[in-house]
């Protein structure tokens, strides 16, 4: 006879499981599989709060509380150092993104149904879910999708659009991909959008990419305190706060350190919040630029290199210039960089990292070479989404 089972955990895309392995969609910790394959509501289990939660790609679970959600991307983050044997000597508080402080998000636009549909793409499909509300996106973002789906309709024929929502110091940055803006009726709807909502900018990206078409000022981010110029479609962290938590943490670890070595640096989110001396090494060149002019007109202390650390990282010898390196990899980690981080005589690591899997295999490089995991901050910058990153602290004496 088959048995009532509780859901004891959430597994990394989101199901919740039962302690015999069994996989049910959207279940919370608490809840109980009835022998009839129905779910009986836990404890763990809230209302989500929007109602496109389901088909929309954008979240995963928004079904769970505060409590297990913070749970589940500290699990992840725990899970994956285990994985690779590593136990951290502090384990920090879990950082959770609250509702609504998404300040970057690509959304896709088509017609379909004799009406313009924009939104996240449903899970596993094309299919666009057409955005009336979100929870996730910060309200400045989400405050343009009705306009912009009335701007868009202005194009004639078959199309499909990735509009690029960027929250920049003077206002949402807006790209849009695929946009032909043929014609007069296509171009003033366009520049009347961007007037109307006082965006920060709008670019058009043909295939040839972005095309600033306006921009009545220099769109900058403030990173640290040093205002930096924003190149289209630079990275930048997901949230305000998370970025906050992440550059606390590595402020914190790299108090009172001689030069630092800041390795993937983008745009300077770290170097230009630290104190002292730092050098950073970033392979996009727009973003290197951005930070080399922003170094060179408000903080001297910055020395910014054009690098791409993949095909040529740095070496063993270049490394032991500096008393600490940071480095915040892409999702693929960093193996050939950590190798020589690794090889040199440094003796303090900040890792901060968006995929704990691959973080873990760069940290059984440096546990091998010595190191020691001494903390590890869960961040889930992505609420109600299966994406988890942390900042891990390693030394070595
Ligand atoms: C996760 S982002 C972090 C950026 C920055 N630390 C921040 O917090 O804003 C990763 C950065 O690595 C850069 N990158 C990707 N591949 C690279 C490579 N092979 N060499 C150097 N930088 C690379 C990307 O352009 C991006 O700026």
């Amino acid at each position: 006879m088959i048995q009532s089972e509780e859901i004891v955990r959430v597994a990394a895309k989101g199901d919740g499981v039962t302690a015999s392995g069994r996989h049910v969609a959207l279940a919370a910790p608490g809840d109980v599989v009835l022998p009839d394959g129905t779910l009986q509501p836990g404890p763990h289990r809230v209302p989500p709060p929007c109602r496109h939660f389901g088909p929309c790609g954008g979240c995963q679970l928004q079904h769970l509380d505060e409590t297990v959600l913070a749970a589940f991307v500290r699990d992840r983050v725990l899970h994956a150092a285990r994985s690779q044997d590593l136990e951290s000597g502090v384990l920090g508080e879990t950082h959770l993104s609250p509702p609504r402080s998404r300040r970057r998000a690509t959304l896709h636009a088509q017609p379909a149904g004799g009406k313009i549909v924009l939104g996240f793409r449903e899970a596993g499909s094309h299919r666009i879910v057409d955005l009336a509300e979100c929870d996730v996106l910060r309200p400045e973002l989400f405050a343009l999708v009705a306009p912009l789906r009335r701007m868009l309709g202005a194009q004639k024929g078959r199309w499909a659009v990735d509009v690029e929502l960027t929250l920049a110091d003077q206002g949402v940055d807006c790209g849009l991909k695929g946009y032909a803006m043929e014609g007069l009726q296509a171009t003033e709807a366009a520049l009347g959008f961007a007037h109307e909502h006082r965006l920060a900018r709008l670019t058009v990206d043909l295939g040839y990419g972005p095309e600033p078409v306006w921009e009545p000022e220099p769109v900058t981010v403030t990173l640290g305190g040093t205002p930096v110029a924003l190149p289209p479609g630079a990275f930048l962290q997901a949230t305000g706060d998370g970025e906050a938590t992440l550059v606390g943490a590595a402020r914190e670890w790299l108090a009172g350190s001689g030069p630092v070595a800041d390795l993937f640096a983008g745009l300077g989110t770290f170097a230009f919040a630290l104190d002292g001396p730092v050098a950073t090494y970033e392979a996009a060149r727009n973003a290197h630029l951005a930070c080399r002019a922003a170094a060179a007109r408000y903080a001297g202390r910055v020395s910014a290199h054009h690098r791409d650390l993949f095909r040529n990282p740095l070496q063993p010898g270049e490394i032991d210039a500096f008393d600490a390196v940071l480095l915040d990899p892409p999702r693929a980690g960093a193996r050939e960089q950590v190798a020589r981080i690794a090889a040199s005589g440094v003796g303090r690591v900040v890792y901060v990292s968006c995929n704990p899997s691959s973080w873990a295999k760069d940290a059984r490089t440096l546990a091998d070479a010595g190191f020691r995991l001494a903390e590890l901050r869960p961040v889930g910058q992505f609420r109600w989404s299966t994406h988890v990153e942390l900042a891990s602290l390693f030394v070595r004496d």
